[in-house]
């Protein structure tokens, strides 16, 4: 496998670490050893997260073609975007983004707080579009790619999630490698993976770098798009994708991308109840939050999954904390009695 020859701008403070959750491994049996690798806390930028992972593999091309815009998309309260206005503050580009009507949830205060709100203060153009959830690649995102350019400006198009850029599996084959070499310092492997996917270049990535080692099937992923078949399709096409670029012997096979929808309803960007108590559960054991649109529902089946006895006793899991906790401001009203 050859993701070297791809060049990364870092934008990360170097490999995110890995945290035992033991309390939280001990409330549920301790049968199971469960740890964090910490993508949430991976980046000095705007809180980073799994997308600042991703733009390393996507911002040598911004730089190489002389781009002065990061032009993206997601919903309200995209942590994509949030990364992306961070990016280009960052690297002084400017920034469009498109923030469509994914969520059929709204209070008072959705559209001003969290990562719409850092967003705006970082200085990105931020457009409200009316338009509902889709992963694809949407008329709002072209038309900015279009004002942009109308303008003088020369904008880099980053799709929803990075996903849909070409490039947009390479950071988490990175993630896999950084595993590799943290299990070497840990002196044990992990046995599991469990991932949350939405857009899926997250977890195509990290199918294609557990693939080198035999592990693409022990990446457990977590649909929290509530239309799971979408997104198992993405993660598949971009796996497939991702596997030729870096020269994975042997591809992907459908098998290798699994992908639970169990826990990813009532809605995109709604909690159930036990995403609710997946959330409290983690933060009062381990002080470590988690968010109602995305890692609550991956947290959520992890502990199901502990819960039922899918992972053998003795089993080893890697949480990947993606980030998501600035949303938490835009769901107050859910915690309000804690
Ligand atoms: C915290 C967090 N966890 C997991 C995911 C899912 O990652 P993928 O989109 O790569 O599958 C997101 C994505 N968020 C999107 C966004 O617009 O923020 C791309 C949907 C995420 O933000």
């Amino acid at each position: 496998m050859n993701l070297q020859r791809f060049p990364r701008y870092p934008l990360t403070f170097g490999p995110s670490p890995i945290t035992p959750l033991k309390r939280l491994s001990d409330h549920l049996g301790g049968k199971v050893e469960l740890y964090a690798k910490r993508e949430d806390c991976n980046s000095g930028l705007a809180f980073g997260g799994n997308k600042t992972r991703k733009l390393e593999y996507l911002i040598p091309e911004a730089l190489e073609q002389g781009c002065d815009t990061l032009v993206s998309i997601g919903g309200i309260q995209s942590n994509q975007t949030r990364q992306v206005a961070a990016v280009a503050a960052h690297l002084g580009m400017q920034c469009v983004l498109v923030q469509e009507d994914w969520v059929n949830y709204s209070d008072a205060v959705y559209d001003r707080v969290g990562n719409i709100e850092m967003s705006r203060i970082m200085g990105a153009e931020v457009r409200l579009d009316e338009a509902g959830f889709d992963i694809g690649i949407r008329p709002s995102w072209e038309q900015a790619l279009e004002d942009v350019r109308e303008r003088g400006g020369k904008p880099f198009p980053i799709p929803a999630g990075c996903s849909e850029h070409p490039y947009g599996g390479l950071g988490f084959v990175g993630f896999a490698e950084e595993v590799r070499q943290q299990e070497r310092e840990l002196g044990f492997k992990f046995d599991y993976i469990v991932v949350c996917s939405v857009t899926g270049s997250t977890q195509a990535g990290m199918v294609v770098g557990f693939a080198a080692d035999g592990r693409a099937r022990r990446v457990i992923g977590i649909d929290a798009s509530a239309k799971p078949e979408r997104t198992r399709e993405q993660i598949l096409r971009i796996a497939r994708h991702t596997a030729e670029l870096v020269e994975l012997e042997g591809g992907i096979a459908d098998e290798d991308v699994v992908l639970d929808a169990r826990y990813g309803g009532p809605e995109y960007g709604l909690p159930s109840e036990g995403t609710l108590e997946a959330i409290r559960l983690c933060a009062r054991l381990e002080g470590v939050l988690t968010d109602p649109v995305y890692e609550g529902k991956s947290m959520q089946g992890m502990i199901d999954m502990v819960r039922n006895g899918e992972f053998p006793e003795g089993s080893r899991v890697l949480y990947a904390h993606l980030g998501g906790v600035p949303a938490l401001n835009a769901y107050s009203y859910l915690f309000r009695n804690g």
